[in-house]
């Protein structure tokens, strides 16, 4: 079985991971996330997924074979994609676009093995109650918005603003587990492995 490396610096797909019982070294690969021109929201996410991958490949030192699993999340209303906000008044005016509709979570992960990568880009619908001014900015304040794309964390205390989610819950956290557990299948790295296993191959 091959190592896995995760290149992310999240935790909270970190945790996500180490959830469904995989073995894996986390790296961080930093890239540059601007959107290209016309690029949809879709291509997006994937190209940054497979980037991240290959950043993460670029920083591991191993005399091993190994994998490298990259994702990126993004938030999209109406085609626009919602990045993570910048300030306060960036967060609010996000928030204030999210009330009272319905969004996308758009989540890809790659797995990288030599010349091999293989992507998916998982889609989930999200709607959103109603968010006052003065919640938007008690949000803000609250520190959770601001690593988060589209400036909010479903898993956190934003969860009170959704009314209701239709597709997978931990793609919206930031990585799909269904599907990742079935795209590291095809590279022969499993999940649910004991922990004890977990610790002893890293
Ligand atoms: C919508 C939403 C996003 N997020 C997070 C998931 C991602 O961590 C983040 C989107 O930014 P990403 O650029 O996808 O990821 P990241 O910069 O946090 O981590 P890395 O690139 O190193 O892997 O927003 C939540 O935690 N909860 C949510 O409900």
């Amino acid at each position: 079985m091959k190592r896995l490396y995760l290149a992310s610096g999240s935790p909270r797909r970190r945790e996500l991971l180490t959830q469904i019982g995989v073995a894996f070294c986390a790296v961080s690969a930093d890239i540059d996330e601007t959107p290209l021109a016309q690029e949809s929201p879709s291509a997006y996410v994937e190209r940054l997924a497979r980037g991240k991958a290959e950043a993460g490949r670029g920083v591991v030192v191993s005399d091993e074979p190994f994998c490298v699993l990259g994702a990126d999340t993004a938030v999209v209303l109406d085609g626009k994609i919602l990045g993570k906000p910048v300030d306060q008044a960036d967060a609010c005016a996000m928030l204030t676009m999210l009330s009272g509709c319905e969004h996308e979570v758009l989540t890809a992960i790659a797995v990288l093995d030599g010349g091999r990568c293989e992507s998916r880009v998982v889609t989930s619908r999200v709607r959103f109650r109603d968010i006052s001014r003065e919640e938007a900015a008690a949000y803000w304040a609250s520190g959770e918005p601001r690593d988060k794309a589209g400036g909010y964390g479903i898993q956190g205390l934003g969860a009170v603003f959704v009314a209701g989610l239709d597709g997978s819950y931990s793609a919206v956290v930031g990585l799909p587990l269904c599907e990742t557990a079935e795209l590291l299948g095809h590279f022969g790295i499993p999940c649910w492995q004991p922990r004890n296993a977990h610790q002893a191959t890293f």
